[in-house]
């Protein structure tokens, strides 16, 4: 079960502060990001929702060292983030495009433990660990263009954990996949999360994903971004697609998400949306809810 670690001091993992994203283009700047802050906790999965072009892949573009912000800084484990971390893995939406066609299974997962120097014996025994835990242990010689998409997602996914990063981004990565796989996808996640205890930034388009995944949610105003609201998810521990997504609580954080969003594309083009009160607590209103389906689904963008 996952424990939620703490490094001893109730000190973040990760840290975006003041984050300021102003883009340089020939009609003169767009201010894509105004001004994000927002800490994991070792061990935490949140999960980020916002608006079609609130700076979700802007923001996880400077995160991961990727790209510099115009203002504020990025603090992984104490260190400010100046280029990709090496404590710092991405699994991206385009798996197709992420894995190598050329190496099986075993080598696309096992070419960053080499890239880092990892003696063979441990390199196996990473890669043999993380194709167990996504699943995989029966195809390690297969070739990504003979598996589904589900399947190569989860080798994106074994590659990205065989490496034992601090912290994982995961950038809207079961946006092209069927829902039944996705579903099963999402599993995944919470069931590597809670086996090796990795810190999880979750960006999706799905409201009902991020409540399902999340211990927090984190909304994004539209550009330029601020964060609208920083939910805490109060769910159950163990989560299960049909169990969970019944629960009325589920029903009701999903609703707060959502209202949330709508408010977010109401304010585009506020210049100062309202600032937010740190990790918020909804509610709970169980007799307004009690008795609803289970919706499928919502898309914000
Ligand atoms: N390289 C760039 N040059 C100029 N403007 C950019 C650039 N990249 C992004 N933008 C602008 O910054 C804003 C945020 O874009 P970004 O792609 O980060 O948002 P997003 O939330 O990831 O969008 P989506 O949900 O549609 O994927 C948008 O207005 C976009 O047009």
């Amino acid at each position: 079960m996952q424990s939620n670690p703490t490094d001893g001091q109730g000190q973040p993992l990760l840290s975006v502060r003041g984050i300021q994203k102003i883009y340089k283009v020939d009609a003169g700047e767009i201010e894509a990001v105004r001004n994000l802050t927002f800490d994991l906790r070792p061990g935490e999965l949140v999960c980020l929702v916002g608006p079609s072009g609130s700076g979700k892949t802007t923001l996880l573009k400077i995160i991961a060292g990727l790209m510099a912000p115009t203002s504020g800084e990025v603090v992984l484990a104490g260190k400010k983030v100046t280029e990709p971390p090496k404590d710092m893995a991405v699994v991206f939406q385009e798996y197709g495009r992420s894995l190598f066609p050329w190496m099986t299974v075993r080598g696309n997962v096992e070419l960053p433990l080499k890239n880092a120097g990892i003696a063979k014996a441990e390199r196996n025994k990473l890669v043999e660990e993380a194709l167990e835990a996504v699943g995989l242990a029966h195809v390690p010689t297969s070739y990504p263009w003979q598996l589904s998409g589900g399947m190569q997602q989860r080798v994106a996914i074994a590659r990205a954990v065989a490496y034992q990063p601090k912290v994982l981004l995961m950038d809207e990565p079961f946006a092209a996949v069927d829902a039944q796989t996705r579903a099963d996808l999402e599993d995944l996640v919470r069931s590597v999360w809670e086996k090796l205890g990795v810190t999880i930034l979750f960006v999706t388009h799905d409201i009902d994903e991020s409540v399902y995944l999340g211990e927090r949610v984190v909304v994004l105003s539209s550009s330029p971004t601020v964060v609208q609201e920083d939910i805490v998810i109060d769910l159950p521990e163990k989560r299960d697609q049909l169990t969970t997504r019944s629960l009325p609580r589920f029903v009701e954080l999903r609703n707060h998400v959502y209202e949330q969003i709508q408010i977010a594309k109401k304010n585009k083009g506020v210049a100062n949306p309202a600032p937010v009160d740190p990790r918020v607590t909804v509610p709970h209103a169980a007799a307004a809810v009690e008795g609803r389906p289970p919706a499928s689904g919502i898309d914000v963008s």
